[in-house]
């Protein structure tokens, strides 16, 4: 007789809506996928009594807990987010012998160890493709495929919500607010857009690939981040005026000695002929070097409930077959136990725009601090506006470190006004 797999879906939401409409009108090619039925046995969800198309009645509860700790659940499927109750409800699941799914980057990339710990120790799955990039498949690739080779840097764009709202202000003129009112209205942003904004979401996600990439602990407090609320519209004029476009990317890399890794999160003015800069909306795309792979690229929509809910069902056919054959998937690799370096230690380029009196000899003292931090400069544009000018100095590569003195150098100029921007250029 053909064997029934019981999922508990937790979250109704977003994402969660669109597991369970997927996971009934495809049951029956799961079923012949999986080699046993695979069953929506209840759905978790905060506040009953609202319509939910296509979730039958019967299978609604508020008692998440009760759920999870059920003794028919094979698998739990997490799509609340945020870090508690999650956290607690997944470990309930693996302690009631329940394999999980989660979509939950901002909790793998706070406690992932303890997490993993805790399903090996319970002989469970803990998957979660749906948490990096969406629906493209990310996570799998650096955990199996590459498993034999040696990764050197990982960099990409991670998060749909800042991608969309700098394509929209990039190629409309669209306002920053008005952007963002789009992106949450389709689905892409996170409860608190805020996550998504600064930074936050695509540093967990840069925590989680790192980790995985380079086999050492990484956590989102190890990521350097800068969001997306300081650019400005004349940043990004300034890029297009240079040939290049504003993202907001997350960077994984090996130190040349191999021995440690940096990781970030910053907007960085890219040129338009890197393909990084033709990707638009919500889409994604990670570009992973390995040593004897070379440069492979990964490309697809970052963020929406069904791309999410995708990835979702692809780790929930993975862990129900595992359940099948009694066996586990692969669980964390952090032997390696590398460095993580600071951002002081980071070299690339600079592109700083200063306030200046329009007066001779500044350019001259402005260049000299430069020099004097040992920041080399590439190209310097000067544009004068009624006895003010604004100075936009493109550097040659450098440390975070020499940049960061040399700002504080500048800002102590008389003829330096104010310090209107410092972005990172990258991909050159
Ligand atoms: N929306 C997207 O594009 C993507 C989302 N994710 C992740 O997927 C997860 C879910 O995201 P969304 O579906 O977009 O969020 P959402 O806010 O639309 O859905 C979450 C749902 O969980 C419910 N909830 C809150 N506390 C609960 C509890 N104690 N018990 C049961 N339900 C509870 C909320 O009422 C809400 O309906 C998050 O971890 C998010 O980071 C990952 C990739 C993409
Ligand atoms: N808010 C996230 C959702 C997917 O991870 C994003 O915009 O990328
Ligand atoms: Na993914």
């Amino acid at each position: 007789m053909m064997r029934t797999l019981k999922v508990a879906l937790l979250g109704c939401g977003v994402v969660g809506s669109e597991v369970a409409r997927i996971m009934t009108t495809h049951a029956a090619d799961l079923e012949a996928r999986v080699g046993a039925r695979v069953e929506l046995a209840g759905v978790a969800v905060r506040r009953a009594g609202r319509p939910r198309p296509g979730v039958p009645e019967e299978l609604i509860t508020t008692d998440a807990e009760s759920l999870v700790k059920r003794p028919d659940i094979d698998v739990v499927v997490e799509v609340v987010g945020g870090i508690e109750p999650s956290r607690g409800l997944i470990l309930s699941a693996f302690e009631n012998g329940a394999s999980v799914v989660s979509a939950n980057k901002a909790l793998l990339a706070a406690d992932g160890a303890a997490l993993h710990a805790a399903a090996a120790k319970h002989g469970v799955d803990l998957y979660y493709e749906a948490a990096v990039a969406g629906a493209i498949p990310l996570i799998r690739p650096l955990r199996e495929s590459l498993a034999g080779d040696k990764v050197n840097r990982v960099l990409g764009i991670v998060n749909g919500t800042t991608n969309f709202i700098l394509d929209k202000m990039d190629t409309t003129g669209a306002g920053y607010s008005e952007a963002l009112e789009e992106a949450t209205a389709l689905g892409y942003a996170e409860a608190d857009p805020t996550a998504d904004v600064e930074g936050f979401d695509a540093a967990a996600k840069a925590a989680i690939l790192a980790g995985i990439a380079f086999h050492t602990r990484v956590t989102a407090a190890d990521v350097f981040r800068e969001g997306i609320t300081e650019v400005t519209a004349a940043d990004i004029a300034s890029a297009k005026a240079m040939g290049c476009v504003v993202k907001l990317l997350a960077i994984c890399e090996r130190s040349e000695d191999g021995q440690s890794v940096t990781a970030r999160v910053h907007p960085a003015m890219i040129p338009l002929s890197h393909p990084l800069a033709s990707v638009r909306g919500a889409y994604n795309a990670v570009f992973v070097e390995a040593d004897a792979a070379g440069q492979l690229m990964f490309y697809g929509p970052g963020a929406g409930g069904s791309p999410t809910a995708s990835a979702v069902l692809g780790d929930l056919v993975a862990v129900c077959r595992n359940k099948l054959a009694g066996s586990t998937g692969p669980g964390e690799s952090a032997y390696a136990q590398l460095t993580v370096n600071p951002m002081d230690d980071v070299v690339t380029r600079y592109h700083v725009s200063l306030d200046v009196a329009d007066k001779a000899g500044v350019l001259a003292q402005v260049a000299t601090v430069f020099a004097e931090h040992g920041v080399s400069i590439d190209t310097v544009r000067q544009q004068g506006r009624d006895g003010d000018a604004s100075l936009v100095v493109v550097t040659h590569r450098a440390t975070d470190a020499a940049l960061s003195a040399t700002v504080a150098a500048l800002r102590t100029l008389d003829h330096v006004r104010g310090v209107a921007s410092i972005m990172r250029v990258e991909g050159e």
